[in-house]
């Protein structure tokens, strides 16, 4: 499934940088939402925050790990901005995995300033586990490991929408052990919430941050009082406000003389090889440092530039994540014919050279629509077939070589929301409510500039616009009985905003159109598989199995049923009793019955239930199934077997929790306490295991 649903479990991909939409989630986060935010304030309620010490000329260190983007987009803005605002201090950007972890702490050297996403329920993301273990295990006792003098900030990542008992569980792992290697705090740390606002989040801690720093430059002698630092904080919103006006300035092409008639005539355009216009010129942004583009002679329709960026790879400008792979799409269906427009899909991936385990994920790169990558050209005035030139500063956030109509295709995401300062921007204002603005409508950057009459440059659009991440999809074959195919379930996202606006679901509409054709000649598709040891069938093959699944929650269920299937074929030993509670919207919302039909015949599945939500004389719940099951659940709880749950996590996870939560009340006799408690050890043991996301 893709998750659109649990894919997205990770999907998280998501959503990364929207607000309220898809997150990744399980049970024991939700079991523990009630209890963290108290746990939360009673760790932080006795931090110490001490003065910033360090001169204004001292250095600052960014420093980020980020498993999906979303650290690193929010470090590249923070050294913006403070690069703007400092332009004479050594302001650096480094990701934990650059520098060996003994080199990266610099006490009495620089501010040092973290940023850190959770990934992996509770864990850090890829890139920060060597530092991130290094510091965990580094002892105060020896003073040279002492970090008295290191003055630090953190601003922590992660979702309280499926992980509130893990909540930015790393960041604040940091924060504390910093301070208790002798580091100084100066500033409480922030926890940016990837289940509701996450820019927002960003965008107040980044706004205290800057003021701190302001007022430690008074506070060093500057004679700037706090009104000062105030209107110093509203004039340079004013400067933001200034940009959007876009001014155009005459430059010269990097290698190229510019002729005497441009030199008169374009006051406020580069001379530009990639421009559309006639003259040759283009806009320039009057803060970003402008690209240097250079012709390229090929059609932007042609081939080419639809390729994947393998071409890329082992290069300085890699963009893939290692072991990323081409898969050719051999099959791409609705299964649910009758369905609508939001019926699930099946497709179906050539494998050859892929490993993977029955419960892992598939992790996706989507490309934004040819339509909509045309649509910002226009508003760009830019030449797609220019290509971005090797020679850009190191801050250019993308790969170079690449023509601009490959870096928009590519590599960044056309539909995600701009970020709180690229939105006030773009609606020329410096106080935007953004939630309401630009966040819940989900306003793209295309749609503010064309409603407030923006022309945007190249570079103000590549420096701030949200780079692309790839998705996660759980993968809903079995590698036992397929190990050179992958299957995925998706339910293509489509909706009208509040505004009227049609949105599309990026991934899903870009797999929707990856469609099969009987040929030798496949469409193909980027992606790499993500090993999710969590989510397993149980060793010994005669443990009894529960699966419950709502929706695209299917998907990995159809793993399982299909391994198991295959185990009876090859009588791999005992297969133990399994049941399935598997609930859709309607009766035509309904995939995979024969596949379940089939599963009982063979007797990999004793008994399955399926009930529909609504369209049909006899609607329940699986939720309320669950619970009117309640002893036999009870029965497989107390009798060792595993239990699965698959689906969205906000509503479908919820109602499942609570439905064990009153059945373990019911039948174990215990309070509401003991229920979660119960549900706890379950999990710790891996006997309730689930694949859930938004
Ligand atoms: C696989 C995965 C696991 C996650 N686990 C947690 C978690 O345990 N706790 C949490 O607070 N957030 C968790 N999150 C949410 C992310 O930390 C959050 O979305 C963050 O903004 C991602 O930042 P990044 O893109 O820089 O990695 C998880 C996200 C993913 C993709």
């Amino acid at each position: 499934m893709m998750h659109l649903g649990i894919s997205q479990r990770r999907l998280l991909t998501r959503a990364v940088n929207t607000c309220l939409t898809g997150s990744h989630s399980s049970v024991r986060a939700l079991l523990a939402t009630r209890q963290s935010a108290s746990r939360i304030q009673s760790i932080y309620w006795f931090s110490t925050v001490k003065a910033l010490s360090s001169g204004h000329d001292q250095p600052i260190k960014i420093l980020y790990a980020s498993q999906t983007g979303t650290a690193k987009l929010f470090a590249y803005q923070l050294n913006e901005q403070l690069t703007d605002e400092y332009p004479d201090r050594n302001i650096s950007l480094t990701e934990w995995s650059q520098v060996k972890p003994e080199e990266m702490l610099e006490p009495q050297k620089a501010l040092h300033v973290f940023l850190t996403s959770v990934a992996g329920v509770g864990e850090p993301p890829d890139n920060g586990r060597e530092f991130y273990e290094y510091i965990m295990n580094k002892t105060s006792t020896d003073d040279n490991n002492s970090l008295s003098g290191l003055e630090y900030a953190v601003f922590g990542l992660g979702s309280t929408a499926g992980h509130a008992a893990y909540f930015n569980v790393i960041g604040k792992s940091l924060d504390r052990r910093l301070e208790e290697l002798g580091a100084s705090r100066i500033m409480e740390i922030a926890l940016g919430d990837d289940g509701d606002c996450i820019e927002d989040d960003f965008d107040n801690w980044l706004d205290g941050f800057m003021k701190l720093l302001k007022e430690n430059d008074a506070v060093e002698g500057e004679q700037v009082n706090v009104e000062e630092v105030i209107d110093d904080a509203a004039s340079a919103m004013d400067f933001v406000q200034q940009r959007e006006q876009i001014q155009l300035h005459e430059v010269r092409h990097h290698s190229d003389e510019v002729s005497s008639e441009h030199k008169t005539i374009d006051k406020f355009t580069i001379q530009c090889p990639g421009a559309s216009s006639k003259d040759g010129t283009r806009m320039k942004s009057n803060k970003f440092p402008t690209l240097t583009l250079l012709p390229k002679s090929k059609d932007i329709n042609s081939v080419a530039a639809h390729k994947h960026l393998f071409h890329l790879n082992k290069t300085p400008n890699q963009f893939y994540t290692d072991g990323t792979v081409s898969l050719g799409v051999i099959g791409n269906k609705l299964l649910g014919v009758d369905a609508g427009e939001s019926a699930i899909h099946e497709l179906k991936l050539a494998a050859p050279n892929v490993t993977y385990t029955t419960g892992d994920h598939l992790v996706v790169y989507p490309q934004n629509s040819q339509c909509i990558v045309k649509a910002y050209l226009d508003m760009l005035d830019v030449d797609g077939n220019a290509i971005i030139d090797e020679g850009q500063p190191d801050s250019y956030p993308f790969p170079k070589g690449l023509t601009i109509y490959e870096t928009l295709t590519h590599c960044v995401d056309l539909g995600a929301l701009p970020s709180p300062s690229f939105a006030r921007m773009l609606i020329g204002k410096k106080d935007i409510d953004y939630k309401s603005e630009v966040a819940y409508p989900r306003r793209t950057v295309l749609d503010l500039a064309l409603q407030y009459g923006r022309k945007l440059s190249l570079e103000d659009l590549m420096y701030q616009v949200t780079p692309m991440k790839p998705r996660y999809y759980s993968i809903a074959s079995s590698n036992v009985k397929h190990p050179n195919e992958i299957r995925l379930v998706y339910r293509r996202v489509q909706y009208v905003t509040k505004l009227g606006m049609l949105r599309e679901g990026l991934c899903t509409n870009y797999l929707t159109h990856k469609g099969y054709i009987d040929t030798q000649k496949h469409a193909h598709i980027a992606a790499y598989v993500n090993i999710n040891p969590t989510f397993r069938l149980p060793k010994s093959t005669d443990t009894p199995v529960l699966m419950i699944a709502g929706g695209c929650g299917v998907a990995p269920i159809r793993a399982l049923l299909e391994e198991r299937v295959a185990l009876v074929s090859a009588q791999c030993g005992n297969l133990g009793p399994a049941t399935l509670y598997l609930g859709f919207r309607s009766p035509e919302d309904e995939v995979y019955r024969r596949t379940i039909e089939d599963a009982i015949t063979v007797g990999a599945l004793s008994n399955a239930e399926v009930t529909y939500s609504s369209g049909c004389g006899k609607t329940a719940l699986v939720s309320d199934v669950v619970r009117q099951h309640g002893n036999r659940v009870w029965d497989h709880f107390e009798g060792g077997g595993v239990t699965y749950l698959c689906g969205g996590a906000r509503s479908f996870g919820a109602a499942i929790e609570s439905a064990f939560l009153d059945i373990a009340q019911e039948f174990g006799d215990m309070d509401f306490a003991g229920a979660e408690r119960y549900l706890r050890v379950m999990i710790k043991d891996g006997r309730l295991m689930d694949d859930l996301a938004d």
